[in-house]
């Protein structure tokens, strides 16, 4: 319940009652960043980076320069304040100077399109110092997957395990990996050749959300394979990890040699990131970090993009999609997220939407009802421009970074000020400006309010639609309804006739939803 719960109820442990703040950093210009490699330097610059943001310098600091990577990091920035390349820069200049491939660093994320967006960004740096970056999501097939992830001789074509087999020549054909849990599972359980017994780093990005969801004990069973230790746990006692762990039994034999005093090394440097993380001790003790360090922008737990500006729309609840339609008319060809509470008001909302034929604008579904091909396409012809507007369910909420998106709408009120934090963060990134609506009924804006107050900022003026735009919708809107009924009532019928029960289509989009 702290989770969700005023700020100053929530039990702080004591390595975060004194932060590092970030806003206090100012930002630091390329050429004034300390041991950066002038390769990545020039990399960074034709992509147009001239300076890193205050969390990217926080970090470096406390990394590549005088911390070291001596403590792990706990990280709490807020949306779009550039946290991807705060671990991926010093991570990548760390490696530079390796001389055997190894898979070293490990970098986690909840969702496929997430793990995607940061392999792009790995991907964009690590060629430059000569560094390969592989993708464990399950976006291709587990045999693509592995020849992408394992270097084998060329007579071996065997991808499972085999426990009689004779240890294999294999090698890693990655230095970082960037994984989804249940997909870095499939390769830990079977995938011969696979090893974390070198990793020297591991991101967990998106804490907060990783750690509610266990996915097969993924990260126990990785910082167990990764503890300098392991080997003489295992070889003391082979039968509580064998069965477990099938072929992966290993240890690190090397690492970063510094650490903290008292500490036996090799060490795996952790750093774990969010814009809303958790403080809860018990779910923050599942990482076993090890003298952390936390990083914070200013004093409040929940912090906005500076420039996002926020209003609300009071309207009555069947009304809802009308001024929805207007404010959309308002915005004009301006990408926007639409945010709704499920799947199923995506799609219906989604639907209804393109019945509205004044509205000149592209309008697109984007859910976990959705296969990941058609999300992906979407989310390409978003990115693109080709697409304006994006009616979304929580699948879109985390990470997502789509360049120029001017307006998040809360269709539905979010439920926690988390949600509204993230949603929100999808515009006003990189110190762009953008604005968030959120759609209330008159009962909810008491409810409104108090979650705004758990955040820096609560202000949150009227946003008015012309009532003259209002009435002239009506019209439409009453045969749009009639059209989405159709819609309905033949999808439901499909369904039935492929033999779905109704209940079972709920569980089946609740399960897509995650
Ligand atoms: N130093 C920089 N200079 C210019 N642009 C940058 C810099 N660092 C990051 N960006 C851009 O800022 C945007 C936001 O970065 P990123 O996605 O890492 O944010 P984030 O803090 O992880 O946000 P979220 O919490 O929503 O995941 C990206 O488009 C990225 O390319």
């Amino acid at each position: 319940m702290a989770e969700k719960g005023n700020v100053e109820s929530v039990p702080v442990l004591p390595w975060m009652r004194s932060p590092v703040d970030v806003s206090l950093l100012e930002e630091c210009q390329l050429h004034r960043l300390p041991f950066i490699d002038p390769r990545l330097k020039e990399t960074l610059q034709k992509m147009g980076i001239s300076s890193l943001f205050p969390v990217q310098v926080a970090v470096w600091k406390e990394t590549i320069g005088p911390g070291s990577f001596e403590r792990d990091l706990c990280i709490n920035s807020p949306t779009g304040s550039g946290k991807t390349l705060a671990y991926a820069l010093p991570i990548v200049q760390a490696l530079s100077t390796r001389a055997v491939k190894y898979l070293r660093a490990l970098v986690v994320l909840p969702t496929r399109d997430l793990a995607l967006q940061v392999k792009d960004v790995f991907d964009a740096i690590a060629p430059s110092v000569g560094l390969s970056v592989g993708l464990a999501v399950g976006q291709s097939s587990i045999a693509d997957e592995i020849s992408n992830l394992v270097m084998r001789p060329k007579h071996q074509v065997c991808t499972c395990y085999d426990p009689e087999a004779p240890p294999p020549e294999l090698q890693s054909a990655v230095d970082i990996l960037v994984a989804t849990p249940g997909r870095l599972m499939d390769h830990i359980n079977s995938t011969k050749g696979f090893t974390l017994e070198h990793l020297c780093y591991l991101v967990v990005d998106e804490t907060d959300r990783l750690l509610r969801e266990a996915y097969q004990s993924w990260l126990p069973t990785v910082l167990r394979m990764t503890e300098a230790d392991y080997q003489s746990i295992s070889s003391s006692k082979p039968d509580c990890f064998i069965p477990l762990f099938g072929s992966l039994e290993t240890i690190r034999k090397c690492g970063v040699e510094r650490g903290f005093k008292g500490r036996c090394y090799p060490r795996l440097v952790k750093m774990v990131l969010s814009a809303t993380l958790t403080r809860d001790p018990s779910k923050l003790a599942q990482l076993n970090l090890h003298h952390p360090l936390f990083l914070t922008a200013g004093k409040r737990r929940y912090r906005f993009p500076e420039k996002l500006e926020s209003y609300k729309l009071i309207c009555e609840s069947k009304l809802k999609p009308i001024y929805l339609v207007s404010l959309l008319q308002n915005l004009g060809e301006e990408k926007s997220i639409v945010f709704t509470s499920s799947v199923e008001s995506t799609h219906r909302l989604c639907t209804l939407l393109n019945f509205f034929s004044d509205l000149n604008i592209k309008i697109k579904e984007y859910s976990g009802l959705q296969r990941q091909s058609v999300r992906s396409k979407t989310l390409k012809a978003f990115r693109k421009g080709d697409v304006q507007v994006l009616v979304s369910s929580d699948a879109m909420t985390r990470g997502m970074d789509v360049e120029g998106v001017k307006n998040v709408i809360n269709y539905d009120m979010p439920p926690y000020i988390k949600t509204y934090i993230h949603r929100a963060g999808r515009t006003a990134r990189a110190g762009q400006s953008g604005r968030c609506f959120t759609l209330l009924r008159k009962e909810e804006v008491k409810r409104f309010k108090k979650l705004l107050q758990k955040a820096d900022d609560n202000s949150c003026p009227v946003y008015s639609v012309p009532s003259s735009s209002l009435e002239s919708l009506h019209s439409t809107y009453t045969s749009a309804l009639e059209r989405l009924k159709e819609v309905v009532e033949s999808e439901t019928a499909k369904k039935r006739k492929i033999g779905m029960k109704p209940s079972q289509v709920g569980d089946q989009k609740k399960q897509r939803e995650k």
